[in-house]
């Protein structure tokens, strides 16, 4: 096995090319289909949630603007707790600083 992680020539099923296993990290032609195809619906998967991302943006905007125009402040650190307390309980610690970066993305827009 190389640094990169490519088996060498020799353990490479005789089926598989060189191209397939660099890419994929598979050892046979079958287990390298299953990758590619997982990894397309994972790409498409990265799109929906990229454009959720910025369609939450966009709906983070319109409550800022609406607070500030009228006295308040941009930031409301109570709702901001209900935020990481719903994430944390769907995906645990991990989905706290999921949420930090999403309540980032979403600050300081208008
Ligand atoms: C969107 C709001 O304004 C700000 C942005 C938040 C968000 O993006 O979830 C949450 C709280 C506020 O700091 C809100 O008050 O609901």
């Amino acid at each position: 096995m190389s640094e990169t992680g490519t088996p060498p020539t020799a353990a490479r099923s005789p089926d598989m090319t060189v191209t397939t296993a660099d890419k994929t990290g598979a050892r046979t032609s079958e287990a390298a289909d299953v990758i590619t195809g997982a990894r397309e619906r994972i790409d498409s998967l990265d799109d929906r949630i990229i454009g959720l991302i910025q369609e939450r943006m966009a709906v983070s905007a319109v409550i800022q603007e609406a607070r500030i125009t009228s006295g308040g402040r941009r930031v409301n650190l109570s709702r901001e707790m209900e935020v990481l307390d719903h994430y944390r309980e769907a995906l645990g610690k991990p989905g706290t600083a999921l949420a930090m970066t999403l309540l980032e993305l979403c600050r300081g827009r208008v």
